[in-house]
């Protein structure tokens, strides 16, 4: 099977979303394990990873150091997570494959995302970013013109621009590399946001795009079989959070999104998990949202929230 692994930021670093450099080596060479068993039981997989907690804090590099070095914008800051993270999961995927006596090389991709530059995303920021603050922290920030969010129990979070991804412009590589044999990240951070201009050159914007809703895209694009959202979670819940909550197994598209037509799934959080996997369920694809634990059980033995298109949807 060729396997598209979309790895949450719960997966990359510890939960309190600080991204100390050493938590988020110990998570990846953890998540690395789990992947490397999802190789070694035979299947083709392509990577691609969340950049919430890391962009974020590069953001705030940027305002600290402002008086001392000229600020870079947020689709550079983008690219250097896809680079950092890229980097730090080829060292821990490589030495797990080989303790797996699997022979396959690695390799991470910079990969830019088309979005639309009248996307209307751009003017209502949505996208989580960094670290959480207290709420009178957060309105300094919102003072100083950012806009953050109540995150709930957690915190405040600082939102940013998250246009919709409407193309994986370096498919193509991404493609010569799977087909030689590669085990590939990309699109690291939903991709580096890009906009064309009128005169067919591309230019980056300052945003974050959803990584689920590339990873989406990604999947369909390479002909996926299956896309797995990996959180940290072993199912989507209906009812979440009330006495009434209970695991979604095997679900019919159908069932999947009249649950997300009710509203059974929060807003920046299993929200856009769902919505990536009915995209690729729509498309014809398996989509299955479960925890980094299970990624091979799951497409083992249909493990986690599976949603399929049947025939009779
Ligand atoms: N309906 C739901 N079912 C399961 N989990 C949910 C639901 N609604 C919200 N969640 C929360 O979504 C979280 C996973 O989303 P998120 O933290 O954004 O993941 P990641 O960082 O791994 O991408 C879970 O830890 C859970 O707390
Ligand atoms: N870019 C993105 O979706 O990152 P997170 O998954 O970390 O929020």
């Amino acid at each position: 099977m060729r396997v598209l692994v979309a790895l949450g930021g719960n997966a990359m670093t510890s939960p309190d979303g600080t991204a100390h450099p050493a938590d988020q080596v110990r998570a990846i060479s953890e998540a690395m394990e789990h992947v490397a068993e999802l190789v070694s039981a035979g299947h083709d997989v392509v990577l691609t990873h969340g950049n919430g907690p890391q962009v974020g804090n590069l953001l705030v590099k940027n305002e600290v150091a402002a008086h001392v070095v000229p600020p870079v914008p947020l689709d550079w800051c983008g690219a250097q997570t896809q680079g950092t993270i890229g980097f730090t999961i080829l060292d821990a995927l490589e030495p797990a494959l080989a303790r797996r006596g699997v022979a396959r090389p690695v390799a991470a991709l910079v990969t830019r995302t088309l979005v639309d530059a009248q996307d209307p995303h751009f003017q209502s920021p949505t996208k989580p970013v960094g670290r959480y603050l207290p709420a009178d922290q957060a309105q300094q920030m919102i003072d100083h013109g950012q806009q953050w969010e109540d995150r709930g129990d957690k915190g405040w979070r600082r939102v940013v621009a998250s246009p919709e991804p409407q193309e994986i412009l370096d498919l193509g590589a991404i493609r010569a590399l799977v087909e030689t044999g590669h085990v590939v990240v990309a699109a690291g951070g939903g991709g580096i946001p890009v906009v064309r201009e009128e005169d067919g050159t591309l230019r980056g914007v300052e945003a974050v795009i959803d990584k689920d809703l590339t990873a989406a895209l990604l999947a369909r694009a390479l002909g996926c079989d299956i896309l797995i959202i990996a959180t940290d979670v072993d199912h989507a819940m209906v009812d979440y959070g009330t006495p009434d909550e209970r695991p979604l197994g095997v679900t019919s598209l159908a069932q999947m999104q009249s649950y997300a037509a009710d509203g059974q799934f929060a807003s920046g959080s299993m929200g856009p998990k769902v919505d990536a996997a009915l995209r690729f369920a729509e498309s014809g694809g398996r989509s299955i949202i479960t925890s980094l634990e299970h990624i091979t059980d799951a497409v083992e033995s249909e493990f986690g929230t599976v949603i399929d298109a049947s025939p009779e949807d």
